[in-house]
């Protein structure tokens, strides 16, 4: 292995500390803790380790943690009901409804019924639209952390080119408006896309985000490339990205592992939001590029 190892875990125990500086000292100023709430429905086993090591990173931080666990079998009106009620409590600044769902509820509606000003998974349609016009508003976590890594190992980013596999909402297109905002050149490959490694071997970034174990072999980079595996995948051979992690490290620059990158970096973005959002409500300044 030739690549550098990008730890995300200790970025992200970086990020969380001054985090949790700025959220001791808006608690003297507000009189009160930054509040996340995290919203669990059913009884999925991973969603579940998540939520859990989300509420102990929260308290950790400083911040004030509520949890709402609702069954699996929660009507559509109820979860509603619930955002409504999130929405409308002072002492909730951030609200995360875990996804996937249960079968039956519809998340689309879920996410558009929470306020914008308090979405620090930055999923609602108007923070979508924030972010591809250049407004300030909530970035999902998981490209705001990949892009925090890859500023942090490349320092600046414009003129490069960037491939960013996956298209989804909540990673792959976010990602894109991210490195362009960046001045970078961005393609956006997704499964369907002929001929990937024709357009992987002039990318400088890779941001691998489509679900499928290995899917990005190391052949197919460009030698020095900085790969951010976005990818968690479940396999009889344990947890594995999107990138085929032996081959990728003997031809990139620096390349991120799972677990151990980009994961750690999700859960300390969304204490940033949760900040960011507590200062916005109270009306208290803090300097986004500070965190
Ligand atoms: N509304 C919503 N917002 C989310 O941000 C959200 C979600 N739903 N649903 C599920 C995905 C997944 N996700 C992860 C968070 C942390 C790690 C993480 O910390 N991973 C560690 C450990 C991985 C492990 O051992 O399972 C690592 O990669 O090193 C991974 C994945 C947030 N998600």
């Amino acid at each position: 292995m030739t690549a550098e190892l990008i730890d995300g875990k200790k970025a992200a125990e970086r990020l969380r500390a001054r985090v949790a500086e700025l959220a001791a000292l808006f608690a003297e100023d507000a009189g009160r803790k930054p509040g996340l709430a995290v919203v669990l429905v059913g009884e999925d086993a991973a969603s579940s380790v998540y939520v859990r090591s989300k509420g102990k990173a929260t308290v950790a931080a400083g911040m004030e943690s509520f949890e709402h666990r609702l069954p699996a079998d929660t009507a559509q009106a109820d979860l509603i009901a619930l955002v409504d009620r999130l929405n409308a409590d002072p002492a909730v600044d951030g609200i995360l409804v875990q996804l996937p769902l249960p079968g039956g509820l519809d998340a689309q509606a879920v996410l558009t019924r929470i306020d914008p000003d308090k979405d620090v998974d930055g999923f609602h349609p108007v923070n979508a639209g924030r972010l591809a016009t250049g407004l300030n508003g909530f970035v999902p976590c998981t490209p705001y952390g990949c892009l925090m890594l890859l500023k942090a190992q490349l320092g600046e980013l414009s003129g490069l080119n960037a491939v960013v596999i996956g298209r989804s909402n909540i990673v792959g297109k976010p990602m894109a408006a991210l490195l362009t905002a960046a001045d970078c050149t961005v393609t956006i490959a997704h499964s369907r896309t002929r001929n990937l490694p024709h357009h992987l071997a002039h990318a400088d970034i890779v941001v691998a985000a489509v679900g499928r174990a290995g899917f990005v072999r190391g052949e197919w980079l460009k030698p020095g490339a900085v790969v951010i595996d976005v990818g968690i995948n479940r396999t009889p051979a344990g947890l594995v990205g999107d990138v085929e992690f032996e081959s990728a490290a003997s031809v990139a620059g620096a390349i991120t592992p799972v677990p151990g990158g980009v994961g750690p970096m999700t859960i300390a973005c969304l204490l940033r939001n949760t900040l960011v959002a507590a200062h916005r409500r109270e009306g208290i300044a803090l300097d986004p590029q500070a965190i």
